[in-house]
């Protein structure tokens, strides 16, 4: 990635390593960074789960799953605090909101339900297979997953907590769906003064790749920067 002039907060060590990303590179201090990784449950990122059964093509994740792998094993190395995003609610849906929140409007999981009775109480519900995360990706000890009712990771959690009492300033974002819960996390993370970087590679889009595409300008124009695994690898190899 060819860029210039370096972004570095100034709570930021001027010697914390460099991560190549788009529109500069940022200096991220690995004490002060979260990876973060959404949703990347069976209803997200399986066939049989919720996203495929409502339509949308899921055949592609398999390389998301690899490469968020990497990331989490690249953060351990480096003792960035990895965190868990679980989406969802209890199995009565109380979590959900009835007709008064717009949320049981617009959920997909919801209205597919609402069309196939005979899947009622299986998507997205807590205690299922659909709610649990991918075989693939199973926290260690020292993670933190966070179970989250509403798109953005800050809506109806102690995420901004768990954040603030660690003095993490910035945030790693992977997961699915690209342009759905990453986005929206992201995008109230800079409301609340997170430096919110996209990993390109271990994100994966709810809808056609464009939705993925749109994204990534939203982010680099407008709420952050955008890298990628491979960068994340070089940027804290030695840190
Ligand atoms: C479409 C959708 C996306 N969720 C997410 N994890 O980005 C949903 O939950 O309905």
């Amino acid at each position: 990635m060819n860029s210039v002039n370096t972004i570095c907060a100034d709570f930021t060590k001027e010697s914390s390593p460099v991560l190549e990303s788009l529109p500069e590179p940022i200096k991220l201090d690995p004490s002060q960074t979260a990876l973060i990784v959404v949703d990347m449950q069976n209803a997200y990122a399986s066939q049989g789960g919720y996203l495929d059964l409502a339509g949308f093509d899921v055949t592609a994740t398999k390389p998301v799953i690899d490469k968020i792998k990497q990331a989490v094993d690249i953060a351990h190395q480096a003792g960035i605090q990895v965190i868990y995003f679980r989406n969802g609610w209890d199995n009565k849906y109380v979590e959900a909101g009835g007709s008064g929140s717009p949320n049981y409007h617009k959920s997909n999981a919801l209205k597919t339900m609402r069309k196939n009775p005979e899947i009622e109480g299986t998507l997205l519900a807590k205690g299922g297979w659909d709610y649990e995360l991918v075989d693939e990706l199973s926290p260690a000890p020292q993670d933190i997953v966070i179970d989250k009712p509403r798109y953005s990771g800050f809506a109806n959690t102690n995420f901004d907590s768990v954040l603030r009492s660690r003095g993490i300033r910035n945030l790693l974002l992977t997961g699915i769906a690209t342009n759905v819960c990453v986005e929206s996390t992201l995008r109230d993370g800079f409301f609340l003064e997170y430096f919110g970087v996209l990993l390109d590679d271990a994100c994966y889009q709810a809808g056609p790749v464009e939705a993925h595409d749109a994204t990534l300008y939203n982010v680099k124009t407008f709420f952050g920067w955008v890298s990628d695994v491979a960068s994340m690898q070089q940027c804290f190899s030695n840190s």
